[in-house]
């Protein structure tokens, strides 16, 4: 590499005025910013990230890289944190964790032991619950197209609501509850029409959009009058979920405001009140060091007055609530763990070099950066340095040049091969929209806890993915 020392400070100073308007220079560039990582990692003595009491180079030599490493304690107190703020708010509420954020039978079964729901949207997510014992009645069914064999899995199963999302799903469902004589529980999943300030592809209250039923179009109140004319289906409650890693409650206002005018509407026209109101998830994580989410009291105390205030509005009572939470309860448990292969500095117009420092993962392990030009951080996690911060961009091993997991960071100039790179954040979206792209296996999930790792999704191997050739 022919980037001097000397050059190199030079560089990096153009380098500081190249880094997008948010990303600050670091004071400590070994730093780490408490809100992006567990509670339980820290820098050792040594200059060596820490998780649960292990060190990252130990997880590394037993487990390999690129590797998801979770902290099962932190999931487990940010699912608590959840059920005790909302049940706190609302006296009763129930909290569905949406598996797909990042579901394994192991995890399953934390949400279960810590008496959360689950929020499930395919049969593989609905197999994953069953085969870790989730208790069935805690199970809820999402899916804008749900087949016939997922919906008679899931009546045979006797999952505890199904969300229904068109007016096929309801001639679907009515004939196979039917067939099955029993009486199929179903929340209707509504379209507000609410523009939520998230990246388009993740927003979902909008009219135009392939989820739900329009509360505006009126389509909404026809499957209300549809639903209650089937006496094999139990209409429990209204639904709304608006989009992801939002920050501002506004959303959810408006969302409730009109969900619950929907409900008073159906109070006026049938005489009943539904008992359940699901308001979704959504609630946004810290990426980098400038989110600053809300805590689960704050969004259950503001969401309390909101639901209140509406309720109180139209003359209705409240109803039961519950929330589907995924992102912020695995997102922040987990950083993703690998190895720098390659270095180059790269020089940009001005005079400015950006170290484009690549890693043995990338886009498949996290294609968020790519698909939702999401932005990352990142820390050397196997030692302390003392050089300089400059600036690098952390890109994978694939072949696109968007193949980037951390668009800007500061690192420090002497990383090279060998060295560990930790991306905190990862524990939502990643592993679960992970791709074999380049036939390159997907990592392993690590769950750590008081000094003890073990793996609870081994490592997919060159023989698995040559397993479905069946050339
Ligand atoms: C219906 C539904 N509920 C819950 C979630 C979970 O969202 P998040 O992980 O952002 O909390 C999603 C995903 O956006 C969803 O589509
Ligand atoms: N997969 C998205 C969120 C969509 C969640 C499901 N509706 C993300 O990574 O942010």
């Amino acid at each position: 590499m022919t980037y001097t020392h000397e050059a190199g400070t030079l560089h990096a100073e153009a380098g500081h005025r190249r880094r997008p308007p948010w990303l600050q220079v670091p004071d400590d560039v070994n730093a780490l910013v408490p809100i992006l990582w567990p509670a339980t990692v820290n820098r050792g003595d040594d200059g060596v990230v820490r998780i649960a009491g292990i060190d990252v180079q130990a997880l590394a030599a037993e487990f390999g890289t690129p590797a998801y490493v979770v902290d099962e304690l932190d999931f487990r107190s940010r699912a608590r944190a959840f059920r005790d703020a909302f049940t706190g708010a609302f006296g009763e509420a129930e909290v569905f964790y949406a598996g797909k954020a990042f579901l394994c039978t192991e995890v399953a079964r934390w949400v279960a032991s810590e008496g959360l729901g689950l929020d499930v949207c395919s049969g593989g997510e609905l197999a994953t619950a069953l085969r870790a014992g989730f208790p069935a009645e805690r199970i809820g069914l999402h899916g804008n197209n749900k087949s016939v064999a997922e919906l008679s899995r899931a009546l045979d199963a006797g999952v505890g609501r199904i969300i229904v999302d068109s007016f096929d799903e309801i001639s679907r469902l009515t004939t196979l509850a039917a067939e099955r004589d029993v009486r199929a529980r179903v929340m209707i999943r509504t379209t507000v029409g609410v523009e939520a300030h998230t990246h388009e592809y993740i927003a979902t209250a909008h009219e135009d959009q392939k989820f739900g039923f329009s509360i505006a179009g009126g389509a909404a109140a026809q499957a209300v009058r549809r639903i209650l004319a089937e006496p094999s289906l139990e209409l429990i409650g209204l639904h709304s979920h608006i989009g992801s890693q939002i920050y501002d409650t506004s959303g959810f206002e408006v969302a409730a405001r009109r969900v619950l005018g929907l409900q008073a509407e159906i109070r006026d026209e049938h005489g009943i009140e539904l008992p359940e109101l699901d308001l979704g998830g959504g609630f946004g994580i810290a990426y980098t060091s400038q989110d600053d989410p809300q805590p689960p009291e704050e969004l259950a105390a503001g969401m309390a007055v909101i639901v209140e205030h509406e309720c109180a509005a139209y003359g209705l009572s409240v109803p039961r609530l519950s929330i589907e939470p995924g992102r912020a309860i695995v997102g922040p448990s987990t950083f993703t763990l690998y190895e720098v292969g390659t270095v180059k500095a790269v020089e940009l117009d001005g005079g400015a070099v950006r170290r484009y420092v690549s890693v043995d993962g990338g886009m498949t392990d996290n294609i968020r950066t790519a698909l939702y030009d999401a932005d990352y951080s990142c820390t050397l996690a196997s030692r302390r340095s003392d050089a300089e911060a400059v600036l690098a961009r952390v890109v994978g091993k694939h072949c696109e040049s968007g193949d980037i997991i951390v668009k800007d960071e500061f690192l420090p100039a002497d990383v090279g091969p060998g060295d560990l790179i930790a991306v905190p954040g990862t524990g939502a979206y990643c592993r679960s929209m992970a791709s074999t792209y380049n036939h390159v296996p997907r990592p392993p999930v690590i769950a750590v806890r008081d000094g003890a790792a073990r793996v609870i999704m081994r490592r997919e191997t060159e023989d698995d993915l040559l397993a479905l050739d069946v050339g």
